[in-house]
């Protein structure tokens, strides 16, 4: 399972648990603007944006799970068994492969309204990257300060959900989770109001009880209307140091904690990782399962007209 979410104060954060019950190999990648990007049928760019993100370790190709470009533009995938659909590459048009989607979008673009002009033609391939790595089923949130969009690539094509969360996790499709959030318009941060009946003396005993139905558990559905439900209500000191920890509050609200998710193999899912990115200054703060402790990757302080991946 996973999470991702937007969170704005003052500047734009951008980032996400990671929940796995493995290594994928991951590791903070930077992409600098000349390292060329080779597509398997949508061409090369050979000069693009440079973007920093979690990627699996890899010489040729950023095989990103998140990133975010130097112009902001930020994207994450999030695993969709059963429902997100690739078609075979046919040589026509855009055709990108689900692993190549968000480096190609981050290269290129500079915000959601430019990849938007792309999203109408483009189709989602189901181009393996290698014979150990199949192509993985994805959902994608992508977001910059101004939009954010939910892109899922189904049966009948590629689908581009405007959304107004700012929060995406796991199945069912985005248009379920976005009717579902209307099941918990009644929650409150504040102390509830006897609405029940005012010929009873109903009070409330203890705080926190504005959000009594809040759902608590690991699932997919339940993890979006906590996230919405938190993000919506945060409030912080418009500071970075402040907007970082509560961005991680956050995403440590829908953590998964090894043994309450078992897997149908019998294995346990955790959250491997959560990051958060300042999307205007292009650091990259993480921490691990194991490491609470949130280290910093500053995509500046490399040199970003470089031509070969940098991993830190
Ligand atoms: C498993 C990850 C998503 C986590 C998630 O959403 N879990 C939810 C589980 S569940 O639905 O609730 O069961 C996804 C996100 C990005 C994916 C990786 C990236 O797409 C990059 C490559 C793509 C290759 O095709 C496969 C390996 C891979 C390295 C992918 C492995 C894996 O599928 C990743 C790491």
């Amino acid at each position: 399972m996973c999470t991702c979410i937007t969170y704005l104060n003052n500047d734009f954060y951008f980032g996400r648990n990671l929940d796995l019950d493995c290594s994928f190999g991951e590791t903070v990648t930077i992409t600098p603007r000349n390292f060329p990007l080779v597509f398997r049928q949508a061409g090369q760019q050979d000069h693009h944006y440079a973007m920093i993100g979690m990627a699996s370790a890899c010489d040729s190709f950023p095989l990103y799970a998140e990133a975010v470009n130097e112009k902001g533009l930020a994207m994450a995938g999030l695993n969709f068994p059963g429902s997100a659909s690739y078609k075979k590459a046919v040589g026509e048009g855009l055709e990108l492969a689900s692993f190549e989607i968000i480096a190609w979008i981050l290269g290129k673009c500079a915000s959601v309204a430019e990849a938007e002009e792309y999203l109408g033609e483009m189709k989602i391939t189901d181009t393996a990257f290698s014979d150990r790595m199949p192509p993985a089923p994805l959902h994608w949130m992508l977001a910059d300060r101004e939009k954010c969009l939910v892109i899922e690539a189904v049966e009948e094509g590629l689908k581009a959900y405007e959304n107004p969360f700012g929060v995406l996790t796991n199945n069912p499709p985005f248009e379920y989770h976005r009717m579902n959030m209307n099941n918990y318009m009644n929650l409150t941060a504040e102390n509830p109001q006897n609405r029940l009946s005012d010929k009873l003396d109903l009070k409330p005993y203890a705080q926190g009880m504005g959000a009594i139905g809040l759902p608590g558990d690991a699932s997919s559905t339940s993890r979006f209307v906590r996230a919405a439900f938190l993000k919506w209500n945060s409030v912080a000191p418009e500071e970075e140091k402040a907007s970082v920890s509560q961005f991680f509050h956050i995403l440590d609200s829908v953590a998964m904690v090894r043994g309450a998710v078992v897997t149908e193999q019998g294995t346990y899912d955790i959250t491997t990782y959560s990051c958060c990115v300042n999307t205007r200054t292009g650091v990259y703060y993480y921490k691990t399962y194991d490491d609470s402790r949130v280290r910093a990757v500053d995509m500046h302080e490399t040199d970003l007209e470089g031509s070969a991946l940098i991993k830190k």
